[in-house]
């Protein structure tokens, strides 16, 4: 159940409950999951009260999703960026990209970044889940491991087959709103139709969709028709799959916190309820592990702190941005970066908030020879009001989708961008860069009607950092993801931009484009990424996950924080690498998180 006041938790409870034993029937069990009201810990919440001996709290920062109209309605997912519920943090100066500092987006709400962000569903190359089994000597993070926690695989379910005793799967694939005929446009063998999370094509069209295409097919095979992007081969232009069902956002906080879901006895949701550090609850003694299974936390900004602990586990689910944080105002850290803003170390991990990675995306758009585009419903009231009062109605209409096509390619290895730097991705089949197609500009300018061409490099090399600005848990950190911080990265964009060029001039849009939007030559394109380069708001790798003996990294395999007892992490911020793909996808991952978290504690 929903609570808003820490009062009105049956706290007592919480802190004298017994675990008694390990048999999985008999035993009052409380687990205390940590501001997981985002994307994985909603996951994590609903499969730990699977079973009713377990006793769940999900503490979120932000609150209800009750009264959020932008995040429900799919073709105003943009308006939520800036909005009340953003954590609106902002990066430091970005060298590569003339010292500006980008807006972080991050979900301030229950469903985290999964009520706010774009909904496009990508479960990337299956060489990249292959790569990070291989870096973390996990086969239990293989491409073909995960598929069950998504899927059925062959028509069976692979639950049996792998051990996992738990059939809960990620997906629900569903007709788009407008149901029409979707033969073609995507594979229903690599589906899941009962899942959790629904998926769907897009639910209305667009006069631009059929010359996307007609270049397709004008491309000399460069820019490949793919039916199904998420079969784990992803190479090729495809019609994107998003997170909606029935024309309406499916955030982890609609689905796993549905109706079928919330009622549960031993579920708790606290909303406002903001974590600030993480407790000790042992005294380490030699051989022993340092237990961190107390957390404390605040609901008015600091003036009253409540304490909790966890008598089995706390899980970190506060995304890339929150979980190094909170780990790093606890003592958790590099040592010498706690001691320079004053805290006082308590267990030397030095990898925390390393290493954050992200997807670098360049904007680019056309003005476009039609009204048949969302602009004048995303700028005019007046003009929006028909559609909104369908979409209140029906779920139907040009406010029920947002993604369209999108495409992932690489560059052909005698490509310039490699210049003596070894490829980085994963394998053969995995994108070097992303294309997504965009009927409209997203946020409108006040006239004119555009064609989004929007490349994202997916492969990047460069690293940035997460660091603490001072001791109080109430100042943003400093996010720096390092943009195009790499030769390899800045061509990458380059050429990622150059492909869009061409796809955009093939003659199937003759009378459809007019211009591009700014006038971008040799002379100026590296001005010009420099003062349009943004992220994709993917970040990872803040709280990376390494084999279990390597000397660096935040967790093991098991995502369970290295050298501690009782402090696990299942969110963003554990992928070992960056895959080349929208990372809330990672349910999956979550999923297979909360499955070792049952089977560890003896569930
Ligand atoms: C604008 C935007 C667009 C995006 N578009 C896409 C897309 O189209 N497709 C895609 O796959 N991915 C997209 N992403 C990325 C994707 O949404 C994220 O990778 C994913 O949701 C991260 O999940 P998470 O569980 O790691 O973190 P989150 O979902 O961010 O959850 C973290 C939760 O922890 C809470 N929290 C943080 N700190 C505290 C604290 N101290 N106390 C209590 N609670 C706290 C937060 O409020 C939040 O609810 C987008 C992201 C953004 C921001």
């Amino acid at each position: 159940l929903f609570y808003e006041r820490f009062e009105d938790l049956p706290v007592r409870e919480f802190d004298f409950i017994v675990v008694g034993g390990s048999s999985r029937h008999g035993n009052r069990l409380q687990i205390l999951t940590v501001h997981t009201g985002g994307t994985a810990g909603n996951v994590v919440a609903n499969r730990l009260t699977e079973d009713a001996d377990i006793r769940v709290l999900v503490l979120e920062a932000g609150g209800s999703d009750e009264d959020a109209y932008n995040s429900r309605v799919p073709l105003y997912a943009f308006r939520l960026q800036g909005s009340q519920y953003d954590w609106n943090f902002t990066t430091t100066p970005q060298a590569a990209l003339n010292d500006r500092a980008i807006p972080y987006p991050r979900g301030f709400i229950i469903g985290g970044s999964s009520s706010i962000n774009v909904m496009l569903y990508t479960r990337g190359p299956s060489e990249d889940w292959d790569r990070m089994a291989w870096v973390t000597g996990d086969s239990g993070w293989t491409w073909n491991s995960i598929q069950p926690y998504i899927r059925k695989v062959n028509g069976l379910s692979l639950h049996f087959l792998l051990s996992d005793p738990h059939k809960l799967k990620n997906e629900r694939f569903v007709p788009p709103a407008d149901h029409h005929n979707t033969t073609g446009q995507f594979d229903p063998k690599v589906h899941s139709f009962d899942g959790v999370n629904s998926v769907s094509l897009p639910g209305w069209q667009y006069s631009s969709d059929p010359r996307v295409f007609e270049a397709i097919a004008q491309s000399d095979g460069e820019f490949p028709f793919n039916e199904d992007m998420n079969s784990g081969f992803q190479l090729g232009f495809g019609w994107a799959q998003s997170t909606i069902g029935e024309g309406t956002r499916s955030s982890s906080a609609t689905s796993y916190l549905g109706p079928k879901y919330i009622e549960r006895k031993n579920l708790f949701v606290l909303l406002h309820a903001r974590v600030l550090r993480l407790k000790q609850t042992n005294t380490k003694f030699t051989g022993a592990n340092l237990a961190v299974r107390g957390i404390e936390l605040t609901q008015d900004t600091g003036n009253t702190i409540h304490a909790l602990q966890a008598s089995k586990e706390v899980i970190l689910s506060a995304g890339s941005v929150g979980t190094p944080t909170i780990l790093m105002h606890s003592g958790i850290g590099d040592p010498t970066e706690l001691k320079t803003v004053g805290i006082k170390p308590l267990h030397d991990l030095p990898s925390v908030g390393k290493n954050l990675t992200d997807h670098p995306l360049l904007v680019t758009a056309y003005n476009a020879n039609t009204t048949d585009t969302p602009d004048d419903i995303l700028r005019n009231e007046t003009f929006a009001r028909p559609f909104e009062r369908r979409w209140n109605e029906t779920k139907t209409g040009p406010l029920s989708t947002q993604g369209r096509i999108l495409g992932w390619f690489r560059f052909n290895l005698s490509s310039p961008v490699f210049g003596g730097v070894p490829d980085p991705a994963a394998g053969p089949n995995s994108a070097h860069f992303e294309i997504i197609i965009g009927n409209g500009a997203g946020i409108p300018p006040p006239i004119g009607h555009y064609l989004g061409l929007t490349v994202a490099v997916v492969t990047p090399t460069s690293t940035g950092s997460l660091k603490l600005n001072s001791s109080n848990p109430f100042d943003a950190p400093l996010i720096n993801p390092n943009v195009l911080g790499t030769d390899f990265d800045f061509t990458a964009m380059r050429e990622a931009f150059f492909a869009s060029k061409r796809f955009a001039s093939a003659p199937a849009w003759d009378g459809y484009i007019i211009s591009p939007t700014v006038n971008v030559t040799d002379d100026n394109l590296d001005d010009f990424i420099r003062n349009n380069t943004g992220v994709v708001w993917h970040p990872v790798k803040t709280a990376a996950m390494s084999a279990r003996d390597a000397d660096y990294g935040v967790v093991d395999p098991d995502l369970k924080v290295k050298g501690l007892d009782g402090l696990r992490i299942v969110d963003a911020s554990v992928l070992a690498t960056l895959h080349s793909e929208c990372t809330h996808t990672s349910p999956d991952l979550y999923h297979r998180g909360t499955s070792i978290s049952l089977d560890q504690a003896g569930l």
